[in-house]
């Protein structure tokens, strides 16, 4: 589904993304994962055609990423980003909207009907009550979900999430990522996240790219790579790495020095 070859990125000419090459398969839910400053939203943002590589191919669909026009690629590639969202004026109904843009002529309209498909959406969401309040008017998680309907409007096979859970308590982390996992399993919906918090990638990835100074250490299913050795190795810090008893999946413990 996307092909990541050889791919590096300086900036200033400080070199942050290193000669890296993946690929992720259709269906599958990808973590990216690595220190402060490492490199992940850069890769992301390569990623997505936010930013251009310095070196590389990056193939969508078995065509490279360039050949494809802004609206095309947004009907590929949806990505989730809160600060991305309007701040003032609109209302939660206008902004789920907002992510049909890829299929609108210049006069905002198109020629599907889309009445049902966002209400739909925002049923799922449980947003559909909001639907009246502006922006302003709502918590930080209520916003999470309202940028993650106006990306389900848009309709993409591919879904590219920056960090989905900051700020959210742990209710609404796992209620996000279980929303995003069930649109992932209902629609075979292709999934790249950068995570932090390494216990929800183990939990929600099927693999993980875990990124240190612009480099790859390793990819792999969360108990290949989240290993206390790598981990310590990486993040300067030995975790406790056991195996979540109801979901088999390694998961870690903290230590002080
Ligand atoms: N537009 C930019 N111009 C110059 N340097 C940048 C730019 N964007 C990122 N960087 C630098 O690239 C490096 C990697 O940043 P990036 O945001 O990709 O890391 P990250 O792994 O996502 O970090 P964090 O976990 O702290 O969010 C950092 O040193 C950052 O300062």
């Amino acid at each position: 589904m996307i092909q990541i070859q050889h791919v590096s990125k300086t900036y200033d000419n400080r070199s942050i993304i290193k000669d890296i090459s993946f690929q992720v398969e259709k269906g599958e839910s990808f973590g990216i994962i690595g220190p402060n400053g490492s490199g992940k939203s850069t890769l992301l943002k390569l990623c997505s055609g936010i930013e251009k590589s310095n070196k590389g191919t990056i193939q969508i669909n078995g065509n490279q990423m360039y050949t494809y026009t802004k609206r095309q690629l947004a009907k590929w590639i949806g990505v989730l980003q809160q600060e991305a969202l309007p701040l003032i004026g609109f209302s939660v109904r206008e902004v789920v909207e907002m992510g049909r843009y890829p299929y609108q002529n210049w006069m905002g309209s198109e020629k599907q009907d889309t009445e049902q498909l966002i209400t739909d959406i925002m049923e799922k969401l449980e947003i559909e009550p909001l639907k009246n309040r502006t922006l302003e008017q709502l918590s930080g998680g209520e916003r999470q979900r309202v940028a993650l309907g106006k990306v389900m409007a848009q309709q993409p096979q591919i879904l590219m999430l920056d960090e989905p859970t900051t700020y959210l308590d742990i209710g609404h982390q796992v209620q996000m990522m279980d929303y995003i996992r069930n649109w992932q399993t209902q629609n075979q919906l292709t999934v790249i996240s950068v995570l932090h918090d390494l216990n929800l990638a183990a939990m929600y990835c099927d693999r993980l790219l875990l990124l240190h100074e612009g480099e790859i250490v390793k990819v792999g299913t969360p108990s290949e790579v989240l290993k206390s050795e790598l981990i310590s190795q990486v993040y300067g810090t030995e975790p406790i790495v056991f195996t979540h008893p109801e979901l088999n999946v390694p998961q870690l413990l903290l230590k002080s020095k």
